[in-house]
């Protein structure tokens, strides 16, 4: 289940590897609202995203993935808080602070990864939140990640 439109539908001028509808080199993931302070994402792997063995899922790319997913998912949050739809007004940006990625098993290449963000805390300086990577049902990461406010003309 999930709610609305994608999330990096609606934030204009994102040219980010993993996240960017404006980056044709990227990932281009798709993040959706499910209910008030959680959001999820579903990623599919295509074979160049492999590990040294060509069965698993690159860490770099995991961590790209879950980076994207939080960061995008404390940007719509800040338009939330501030009372106006994703996208509109002034605009509203975090970066990544600290990204700390826990690799529990490995994600097999061919399967879709799911992941699913909760907001842990927010103030007006930052947005704390958890995340977890599952491919095929297995848990494979665990993330904590410090989303912070940087100036609109970040
Ligand atoms: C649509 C676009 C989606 C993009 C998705 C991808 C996102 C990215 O990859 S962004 C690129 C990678 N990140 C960066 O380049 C950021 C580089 N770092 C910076 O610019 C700065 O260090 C920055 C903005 C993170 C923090 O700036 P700084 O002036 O230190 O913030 P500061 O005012 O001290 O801290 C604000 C709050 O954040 C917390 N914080 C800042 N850095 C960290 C950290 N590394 N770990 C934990 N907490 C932190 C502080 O403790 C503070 O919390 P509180 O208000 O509770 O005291």
């Amino acid at each position: 289940m999930r709610d609305g439109a994608a999330i990096q539908d609606q934030i204009p001028d994102n040219h980010c590897f993993g996240c960017g509808p404006q980056n044709d080199h990227g990932l281009q993931i798709k993040s959706y609202w499910r209910g008030e302070n959680e959001s999820v994402c579903e990623f599919t792997p295509l074979p160049h995203h492999c590990a040294g063995p060509t069965r698993y899922l690159n860490g770099g790319i995991i961590a790209t993935v879950i980076d994207c997913h939080t960061i995008c998912t404390a940007i719509a949050d800040g338009y939330r808080q501030a009372g106006r739809d994703t996208g509109t007004g002034n605009k509203i940006w975090y970066a990544t602070g600290k990204l700390e990625v826990q690799y529990r098993a490995p994600a097999e290449i061919d399967e879709p990864v799911e992941l699913t963000a909760k907001i842990l805390e927010r103030t007006e300086r930052k947005t704390v939140l958890s995340c977890e990577l599952k491919s095929a049902g297995r848990l494979c990461a665990t993330a904590n990640v410090v989303a912070v406010r940087v100036p609109d003309n970040w």
